[in-house]
Order: C-alpha cells, then sequence, then structure tokens
C-alpha cells in the first residue's frame, strides 16, 4: 500500500495525516482531493460511530480502502463537551476561533486542578470488499490553559497544554505534536492491526 485515502475534509488533519505518513513512505490522498464526494451527515453519539460512517462511504465510494479520523476535545469540568460536537461547538460553520472563545468562557471561572481534558482519535478503516472495518483509539491527555497561545496545529491547540509540557499543543513543533498526540497514538495502533491483514501498510 503506497498510497492510503483518509476520508477528511479538515485541511489540518490532512496535514498531520500526510506528515504522519511520510515516514512510512506512503502518500496520503484526502476527500479534498476528490471534491465529487458528497458530505457525511456525522448523525453517530460516539466517536467511533462516526469514523465508521465516514470510513465505509469513503471506501465504498472510491472503491478503495479508506481511513476516517473522528476526533474531538473531552472536557472534564464541562461533563465532557464539546466531545463529539467539537467541530460544530459553537455553530455549524466549524469556526475554530468562535469553539475556542466559547470554551474559554465556560472555562472562566474553573480553577487550575479542575482543568484536565483530553484529545480523542478513533480511526476507523473500511475496505470495499467484504473485509471487517478496523477501529482503534487514541488519548492525549492534559489541561485547558486561560488564553489562546501559539499558531500551529488548528482548533483548540491553541487551548491545550498537553500533560508534561507547559505550552500549548500549538506551541509545539508540528513533528512534537505528531509524537505525542491522540491521533498519533491510534495511528500507531492501527498500524499494528494493519500489519495483521496481507501486505500490512507497505
Ligand atoms: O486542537 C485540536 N487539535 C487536534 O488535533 C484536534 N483533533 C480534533 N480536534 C477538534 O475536533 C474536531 C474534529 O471533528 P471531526 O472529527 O468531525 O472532524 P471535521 O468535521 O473537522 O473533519 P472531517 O474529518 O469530519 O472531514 C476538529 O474540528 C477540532 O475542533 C482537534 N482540535
Ligand atoms: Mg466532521
Amino acid at each position: 500500500m503506497n498510497e492510503v485515502i483518509i476520508a477528511t475534509k479538515n485541511s489540518g488533519k490532512a496535514k498531520e495525516f500526510i506528515q504522519m505518513f511520510e515516514s512510512y513512505g506512503i502518500t496520503v490522498k484526502t476527500l479534498i482531493d476528490y471534491p465529487e464526494l458528497p458530505d457525511v451527515e456525522e448523525t453517530g453519539e460516539t466517536f467511533a460511530e462516526n469514523a465508521l460512517l465516514k470510513a465505509e462511504s469513503a471506501a465504498r465510494l472510491t472503491g478503495r480502502p479508506a481511513i476516517a479520523d473522528d476526533s474531538g476535545l473531552v472536557i472534564d469540568a464541562l461533563d465532557g463537551r464539546p466531545g463529539v460536537y467539537s467541530a460544530r461547538y459553537a455553530g455549524i460553520d466549524k469556526d475554530d476561533k468562535a469553539n475556542n472563545r466559547k470554551v474559554l468562557k465556560e472555562m472562566a471561572e474553573v480553577v487550575d486542578d479542575q482543568r484536565s481534558a483530553r484529545f480523542k482519535c478513533v480511526l476507523a478503516v473500511s475496505f470495499p470488499d467484504d473485509r471487517e472495518s478496523i477501529i482503534v483509539e487514541g488519548d492525549c491527555e492534559g489541561r485547558i490553559a486561560y488564553e489562546e497561545s501559539g499558531t500551529n496545529g488548528f482548533g483548540y491547540d491553541p487551548l491545550f497544554i498537553p500533560e508534561g509540557f507547559d505550552q500549548t499543543m500549538a506551541q509545539l513543533e508540528p513533528n512534537m505534536k505528531n509524537e505525542i498526540s491522540h491521533r498519533a497514538k491510534a495511528l500507531r495502533k492501527l498500524q499494528v492491526s494493519l500489519t495483521e491483514l496481507d501486505g500490512g501498510m507497505k
């Protein structure tokens, strides 16, 4: 497998997958390269359900194996919000800035030791034939900052301080994020699962 389809239209995710797959010598195509494919409605109540919906649709429509990523930020003090609704937390137009403002406002009164949170990523691989889909998951623990810092990454990265660091994810070098992130952890597990299939990932 020298090329893989990632069923995402999120340019932040796409960039990270391109960088992470580079080390395997694998080229990444995303739905940004297939503008004719219809949007999939994310009607699931869990990351896994949504990842499967996106992967199955892409595999069926392209006739090739496809990986989808459903991910988000889970904040303990907000009872797990924004969770599966992370992309559209402040409204349907997926506005990262507005999402961050909303989280900061909701977290304004929350004290230091109650600011724990984690990024979650579920990856689903689906196949155009009758092979069963594969699902793996990765988490990245951390806490919510009091203000935005940094310009790398995307989404809530300027607000999220990963465990073991005193900078936000958006202040870390992209290579560092791609070592420690929820997405990187899930992808490493996927490699293990895929090597169990014929041909593996290479
Ligand atoms: O700061 C962040 N760093 C990350 O590493 C990260 N990963 C996910 N997220 C948030 O969760 C939503 C995913 O929602 P999501 O999985 O439905 O994706 P999406 O709708 O943006 O694109 P698609 O892949 O569905 O096409 C994103 O938009 C972000 O708000 C992240 N934020
Ligand atoms: Mg989505």
